[in-house]
């Protein structure tokens, strides 16, 4: 038996893994994962095939039809193009989805006017700056892109802009109309054995490197996180930002904004720059200090860049950067062709109705993308572990004095063969919806556990055996707390249930050192007492009276005639005055009731 103890803080996002859509038969539950809605509010209750009213997503930006029609089929499509910020956070609240593309800033208030209404934002492109992914995070909204469509469109963009650069062609052409006719002005450089440092090696980087390599360039890219597989089969060698500054001839910028890369080329990187390269950005406006490359262009350092990309969209009329002579600009067109609009539309429209439908989506930014055959193998698992949370907190006496939490899994598979992110969600969500107004969901779960202080802790127990099922069982315990019922301590001192799953159905099947085995369906009586005869009988007749079905009964026993305990599940909630009935039966020293 192995164990290794992973500390919960990782946050969703750096634990993506690749995902499909799930089988129709794995949608009700797992939108029920992603969106069951607050209970605070329950105006807006699940959707799902049978609810009538269709969901409403707001288009706040130009989409191509093809996606409109998509959306249309399932949902209302309000097409509001040009909304100024109030407008947006008024309609916000009215919406379940919206989608946008580079133009729409959904910063933390267009979620706080959503009123807990809004489960989804779709991006129409790749680049997610312009939404505020922890304000998403935190009001448990999904947010997903279109990350595929775009990407050749914005290298051939980029490729545009190169040779027009290289070649004056915006400024020879503005100057011909101009009535001018200067042959020897627009005099260009070529591109053909030049080097091309391509900075950030993702999809629109290495389309651009292997562009490149057949206009006879030599390209070498940066990017700390591209494996350097990928570079060597177009022929790129990855090399440093140092590296890459000094030697290129040509720049080109192809890495997300991020505070690690905003305004990476600044002063002192133009500084390190060879004299008289040429830069081109299709990336983000960002990742340049403006500022620091107009005075660069002056200085000569850089001879000459092409911009599709403003820190400030559109740029103010009179900058300095968008008129310099030595600048050539379009107004963000990388993703604008009629096939990449046609694609974005489609790749968007489909991730937010799934979405909408409760498939964990594929391109989510802000939530684990869990492949569907193992959300199908994991889903009894999942009710267990949000059942396990929801009687481990009921236990505890106060309740919001839980501060930590240890999970243990055992299972036979191998470490790197159990996916544990939805089951850890599904216990937070059951150890905080009980005790709080908060709703929990995959979205949000991590947030809110370290939100409220709440740290929890994952072992991994490798059982021998076969690793057919994922998982033998699931613990749970939470230390440093006291019980209502005091059997549930273990003798480690913490609160401790463990369940497991037997035919598809979850069971308790240890109360702190006690076995027993009830399934955890209705809600549950846990009586502890003086092991002897008649006792089962004596609380289901109390039960029976008042009409109270057991669907269950187990007693778990240290010895003969010692201690006991028994779990008994109902398919009703018995009254008060009941729950007191079997409370003063002389053998039961304490019971508690708890609900599922
Ligand atoms: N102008 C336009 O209309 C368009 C712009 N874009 C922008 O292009 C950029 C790239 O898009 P994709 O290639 O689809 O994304 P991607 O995610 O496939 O690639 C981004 C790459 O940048 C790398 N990276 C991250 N931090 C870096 C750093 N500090 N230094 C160097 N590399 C770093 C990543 O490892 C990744 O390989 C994004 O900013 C996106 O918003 C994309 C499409 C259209
Ligand atoms: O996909 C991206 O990152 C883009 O920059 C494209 O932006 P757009 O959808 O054209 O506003």
């Amino acid at each position: 038996m192995a164990s290794s103890a992973t500390n919960l803080s990782t946050p969703f996002l750096n634990n993506k893994l690749s995902s499909v859509s799930l089988s129709s038969n794995d949608k009700l539950s797992a939108f029920s994962l992603i969106f069951r809605q607050p209970r605070r509010k329950p105006r807006f209750m699940v959707l799902s095939a049978n609810v009538d009213a269709k969901p409403t997503v707001l288009v706040a930006e130009k989409l191509g039809e093809a996606g409109i029609k998509l959306l249309k089929e399932f949902a209302n499509v309000d097409c509001s193009y040009n909304l100024s910020p109030e407008e947006l956070c008024t309609k916000i609240s009215l919406c379940d989805a919206l989608i946008v593309r580079s133009g729409t800033k959904v910063n933390r208030e267009v979620f706080e006017s959503s009123d807990g209404r809004l489960k989804v934002v779709g991006r129409a492109g790749v680049g997610i700056d312009n939404v505020d992914l922890a304000a998403a995070t935190e009001h448990g909204c999904l947010v997903v892109n279109a990350p595929t469509a775009n990407t050749v469109a914005a290298a051939e963009h980029g490729i545009a802009l190169l040779a027009a650069m290289a070649r004056n062609v915006a400024q020879a052409d503005a100057s011909v109309k101009a009535g001018k006719w200067q042959r020897n002005k627009y005099v260009g450089v070529s591109l053909v054995g030049k080097t091309l440092a391509v900075m950030g090696f993702g999809k629109v980087g290495s389309e651009v490197a292997r562009r490149a390599k057949g206009l006879g360039m030599h390209v070498v890219a940066h990017d700390p996180y591209a494996p350097a597989d990928r570079a060597r089969v177009i022929g790129v060698d990855l090399v440093s930002f140092e590296e890459a500054l000094a030697t290129a001839d040509f720049i080109s910028l192809h890495m997300p904004l991020t505070p690690a890369t905003s305004k990476m080329l600044n002063d002192e990187t133009f500084a390190k720059m060879k004299k008289g390269v040429r830069i081109v950005n299709v990336a983000r406006g960002g990742v340049i200090d403006e500022e620091a490359l107009v005075k660069a262009l002056d200085a000569g350092i850089v001879a000459q860049a092409a911009l599709d990309v403003f820190n400030e969209e559109p740029p103010p009329k009179d900058s300095k950067l968008v008129q310099h002579e030595k600048v050539t600009v379009t107004p963000h067109l990388g993703a604008s062709t009629v096939e990449a609009q046609e694609g974005v539309a489609i790749e968007i429209a489909e991730a937010v109705v799934g979405a909408l439908k409760g498939e964990l989506a594929a391109t989510a930014v802000n939530a684990p993308m869990v492949p569907a055959e193992v959300l199908t193998e994991l889903k009894p698992y999942v009710l267990l572990a949000e059942k396990l949370g929801r009687l481990a907190v009921q236990l505890v006496a106060g309740g919001s004095g839980v501060k930590s939490v240890k999970v243990s899994y055992g299972s036979a598979r191998a470490p790197d063969d159990l996916d544990t992110r939805v089951l850890r969600a599904m216990i937070t969500k059951g150890l905080i919806e009980p005790i709080s107004s908060v709703f929990v969901n995959l979205v949000n779960a991590d947030f809110t556990a370290k939100q409220r202080g709440l740290r929890i802790t994952e072992e991994r127990i490798t059982l021998d055996g076969s690793p057919e099922s994922p998982l033998d069982f699931i613990q749970v315990q939470i230390a440093n707390v006291e019980s209502k019922f005091a059997s549930a301590i273990s003798e480690t001192g913490e609160i401790k249930l463990e369940g497991r799953v037997k035919d598809g159905i979850p069971h308790l099947t240890k109360v702190g050192s006690f076995e027993v085995d009830v399934s955890l369906e209705g809600s549950l009586i846990l009586c502890r007492q003086v092991d002897q005869p008649g006792m089962i009988g004596k609380v289901g007749s109390v039960l029976g009276e008042v009409n109270v079905n057991v669907s269950f009964m187990s007693v778990g026993r240290i010895a003969p005639r010692k201690q006991a305990v028994m779990a008994i599940g109902v398919d009703e909630q018995p009254r008060k005055e009941t729950l007191k009935k079997i409370g003063d039966i002389p053998a039961i020293e304490e019971f508690v009731f708890l609900k599922l």
